[in-house]
């Protein structure tokens, strides 16, 4: 089977499935008119899904995406350190939701699902704000923070899926997984 992600969160969460599989990255442009965030994690999953597939109708085809949604507000990947300020002070002591849709493709037919996890991030002071922004390591996530690494500290509550905040809602994987006959764990 093909992951169809080039996020190294995606690729430890699937290996750690114990199912064979490499990776092929669509280079699917993430852009839709789409604004409900769960619509859109979906329709985005879907494509990077059918655009890999495309190329290899044979195989079961896995993809992922992950929409960060604080209010009516979207928040893709910080493209600096100043926009990745700009986030985190925005998801400060308030709760947003990050929503992952899942889409498989198998001999000709896709299947999905988005899964959503409400997370709630603590009162930040500026320096807290400009500490963590500093680290880097929101740069290369959606909302602009890893709540797997240093920006678990800025997390007072979460409610959900903690593998959906990371990328890879494994609930829904393994289910979506199993429709398509792949063997998780040997069954
Ligand atoms: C909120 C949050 C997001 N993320 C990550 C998950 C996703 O990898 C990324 C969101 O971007 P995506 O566009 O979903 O995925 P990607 O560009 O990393 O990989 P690909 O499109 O090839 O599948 O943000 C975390 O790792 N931790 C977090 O706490």
């Amino acid at each position: 089977m093909i992951l169809a992600s080039g996020s190294p969160r995606r690729r430890k969460l699937l290996a750690n499935l114990g199912v064979p599989f490499r990776v092929v990255v669509s280079g699917e442009a993430e852009d839709s008119p789409e604004h409900d965030p769960a619509r859109l994690a979906g329709e985005l999953a879907m494509r990077k899904a059918r655009a890999v597939a495309r190329a290899h109708p044979d195989a079961v085809v896995i993809a992922a995406d992950t929409v960060v949604a604080v209010g009516a507000e979207l928040l893709g990947k910080p493209g600096d350190e100043a926009e990745n300020r700009a986030f985190v002070r925005r998801l400060s002591g308030r709760t947003h939701q990050v929503y992952t849709g899942v889409s498989v493709v198998s001999g000709g037919r896709t299947a999905g699902g988005v899964e959503r996890t409400d997370v709630t991030f603590r009162a930040l002071s500026d320096a807290e704000v400009t500490h963590y922004a500093r680290t880097g390591e929101g740069l290369d996530k959606a909302g602009g923070y890893g709540i797997q690494g240093v920006g678990m500290a800025l997390v007072a509550r979460l409610e959900g899926d903690y593998s959906n905040v990371v990328g890879f809602p494994l609930t829904l994987v393994i289910r979506l997984l199993r429709e398509a006959g792949i063997a998780v764990w040997g069954e």
